[in-house]
């Protein structure tokens, strides 16, 4: 069956070379662009190159463009997939935002690559043939947005950066990846579930992700809430619980309706009210602190994003995180 997919280029290592310095750096064309069409995987690749941003340069504004832009080139030319290459260093955001806004039916798989297209033994070629020949699956279909590296396909709720520099470094940790590439086969071994989806064509409030440690105090969320934040997010301890003096700081936030949404700092299990004492989860729950069961920090600030552009009321947000 004849197949046609869309390849957005965003920029990131994939798409650098070194320079004469030994810097890794942009240059002033993605050299991927126009090469991925001669392998001859898909029917027809059209390739549009987005931006050419460094991932730690894009923005919640850049992912809400790249969102529209997805959705104006399927109007345009309908597709039986999309794949978009990114930097790795925010790639899993990317690839959350656009899991929580984008409603297709047709697979949608970012990849990027941790060694530049000049150095030895890049993977950016691989990875982006393995993302085509994922989008192109019949399987990929309706499981949201995909991330592929290194032979791995991961959903966007749970997929992470692990590893500064090795090409392994997206993992999912704890539920692991739901699907393997191999020479002959896309091999799905799992099935997602359901994810909240929000409407969104314009992202307003800021939100804050602040990482609880020993003995810290209120008066960064005092300032956050000064400063007029709308959202905070908490990389709690444990199984979500923060020290004593961060309460009165938590306590501000929730007087003023600013939801206050935990998650955990550990990177496998999930955030739940157990412990009673000061500070402890059950205490933090029963206050109305909002529980976001299993997301990580960056994720779980994504998403409070999108909930409070949707316009979902303060006293709904909790709704919106459940299931996660
Ligand atoms: N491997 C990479 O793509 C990292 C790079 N700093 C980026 O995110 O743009």
């Amino acid at each position: 069956m004849t197949k046609t997919l869309i390849l957005v280029h965003t920029g990131g290592t994939i798409s650098m070379t070194t320079d004469e310095r030994g810097a890794v750096t942009p240059g002033l064309n993605n050299p991927l662009l126009g090469q991925i069409h001669k392998l001859g995987l898909a029917d027809e690749i059209i390739e549009i190159e987005a931006f050419n941003f460094p991932s730690p340069h894009i923005t919640p504004g850049h992912m809400l463009e790249l969102k529209k832009l997805i959705v104006r080139s399927l109007a345009d030319q309908p597709a039986d997939g999309v794949v978009i290459t990114h930097g790795t260093d925010t790639l899993e955001e990317t690839a959350y935002f656009l899991d929580l806004t984008l409603n297709l039916e047709i697979p949608v798989v970012l990849t990027g690559a941790m060694r530049s297209a000049d150095e030895i033994g890049s993977d950016g070629v691989h990875n982006v043939l393995s993302a085509i020949r994922v989008a192109s699956d019949e399987d990929s279909r309706g499981k949201g947005v995909l991330v592929v590296l290194n032979d791995e396909i991961h959903t966007a709720q749970n997929v992470t950066k692990t590893h500064t520099s090795n090409v392994s470094t997206f993992q999912s940790p704890q539920y692991g990846p739901i699907g393997l590439v191999t020479n002959g086969h896309i091999h799905y071994h799992h099935a997602p579930l359901l994810r909240a989806r929000f409407h969104v064509d314009e992202l307003c409030g800021r939100v804050a992700l602040l990482k609880v440690y020993a003995g810290m105090d209120s008066e960064f969320l005092f300032h956050a809430a000064d400063a007029g934040y709308e959202g905070i997010v908490l990389e709690g301890l444990g199984q979500g619980n923060v020290p004593p003096s961060l309460m009165p700081g938590i306590r501000r936030l929730l007087e003023d309706e600013i939801p206050v949404v935990l998650v955990s700092r550990c990177f496998n299990g999930i955030a739940q009210p157990v412990y009673g004492y000061e500070g402890g989860g059950r205490m933090l729950h029963e206050e109305g602190v909002i529980f976001a069961h299993g997301l990580s920090g960056q994720k779980a600030r994504i998403q409070l994003l999108l909930a409070l552009s949707a316009g979902i009321h303060p006293g709904q947000i909790a709704q919106s995180f459940k299931g996660h």
